[in-house]
């Protein structure tokens, strides 16, 4: 598919990384994007001054590119290409009024990096079974990039997977440009999958270093990590895949080391003797990590991957053990 002839491009979400999706986006000069936010004073505040109040709000969108909508069935009208970008604790909410209809020959791109909750099934999975799209006419975007770089134009790299190269290619043209290389991968659900596990490794890099573990502990913790990423995409779904690449392991290391993680920041307070409740009222944004350690503790009951740092997440997270402890225990597991 070409994009010269006007794409449209509906974008559902209004947080941080849906703004910097648009910012990319503005890029191009044959788009239109039609954004769908759930508050309704940021949608006035964007209409009148081109900037989002909330989140990013240095970044101003082309009036002439960017139309917002209240609702959801309005924003994907016409559009070529639907992208979810709000925190999978949200999605079902979110995308509460669309039907398998309004999807109807769209191709669903995700850029949640977290797993449909209660169901405990990856969004493109959901996207496929619930609407109806065909899963080659899904894709995910992941690859170590955050909204924060974005915004200041940082040289930032993407990974655009599908089940199938063509989707995935004709994405990534749409998300290249001056400061943004999108690579396209053939590998859907392993780097989907590698997305939601690096969140939980973020927030045991945030815990232990909020307890006082050093540099040369978060070596190893990332290390054994990327093992256990491994495991599991590999018990889920079988193939040959280069875990070293930016895909997998480039969006490890950005969560686990980077400034703006909010995974780990999370696990920081954690560690620091937040309560759960506590650090997510300090948040103002969403630490996905949460919600995901608790579907892949779920999903591997039945898989029974061995996960130690993932277990240690879940202790203290949802079992209330302290942090110390679990992180003593922990440290006995890595090579
Ligand atoms: N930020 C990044 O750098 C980045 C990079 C790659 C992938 N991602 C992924 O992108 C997805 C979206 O994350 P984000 O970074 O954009 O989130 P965020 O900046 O933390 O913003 C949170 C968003 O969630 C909405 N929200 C909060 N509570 C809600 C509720 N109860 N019901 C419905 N919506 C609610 C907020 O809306 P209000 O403002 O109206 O409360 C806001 O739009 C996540 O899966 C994340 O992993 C993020
Ligand atoms: O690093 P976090 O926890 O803010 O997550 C954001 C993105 O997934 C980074 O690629």
């Amino acid at each position: 598919m070409s994009f010269l002839n006007n794409t449209k491009i509906a974008v559902i979400g209004g947080g941080s990384w849906a703004t910097a999706l648009i910012k990319i986006l503005c890029e191009q000069n044959n788009v239109q994007i039609r954004w769908w936010l759930r508050n309704q004073k940021d949608i006035e505040h964007i209409r009148k001054f081109h900037h989002n109040p909330t989140y990013l709000s240095d970044v101003v969108l082309s009036p002439k590119k960017v139309k917002v909508f209240e609702k959801t069935t309005e924003a994907v009208k016409g559009a070529d290409y639907v992208i979810l970008a709000v925190p999978a604790a949200f999605v079902r909410e979110s995308l509460h009024h669309l039907t398998a209809k309004h999807l109807q020959g769209k191709r669903v791109i995700s850029a949640i990096k977290g797993m449909v909750p209660d169901r405990n099934i990856l969004v493109t999975d959901w996207i496929s079974n619930d609407f109806s799209i065909p899963p080659e006419d899904t894709c995910v975007i992941a690859g170590p990039c955050h909204a924060e770089e974005v915004a200041l134009e940082k040289q930032s790299y993407l990974s655009i997977a599908s089940t199938e190269c063509p989707a995935a290619e004709d994405f990534a043209a749409l998300m290249t440009c001056r400061y943004v290389v999108a690579n396209p991968l053939d590998d859907l659900y392993g780097v989907e999958y590698a997305a939601i596990m690096k969140n939980i490794i973020a927030l045991a890099c945030g815990i232990t270093h909020g307890l006082g573990y050093g540099d040369n502990f978060q070596a190893v913790l990332v290390s054994n990590a990327m093992q256990e990423i491994g495991n599991l995409v590999t018990a889920l779904d079988p193939r040959e895949r280069n875990l070293s690449s930016s895909a997998y392991l480039g969006d490890l290391l950005v969560t686990a080391y980077s400034q703006f993680s909010r995974n780990r920041l999370f696990g920081n307070m954690i560690g620091r003797g937040y309560s759960v409740k506590a650090a997510q009222l300090e948040m103002k944004m969403i630490a996905e990590g949460y919600y995901a350690t608790k579907s892949i503790q779920e999903i591997n009951k039945v898989n029974h991957v061995h996960l130690p740092i993932t277990n240690s997440v879940y202790r203290i997270l949802y079992e209330e053990h302290a942090p110390a402890l679990v992180m003593n225990d922990l440290k006995k597991l890595l090579k």
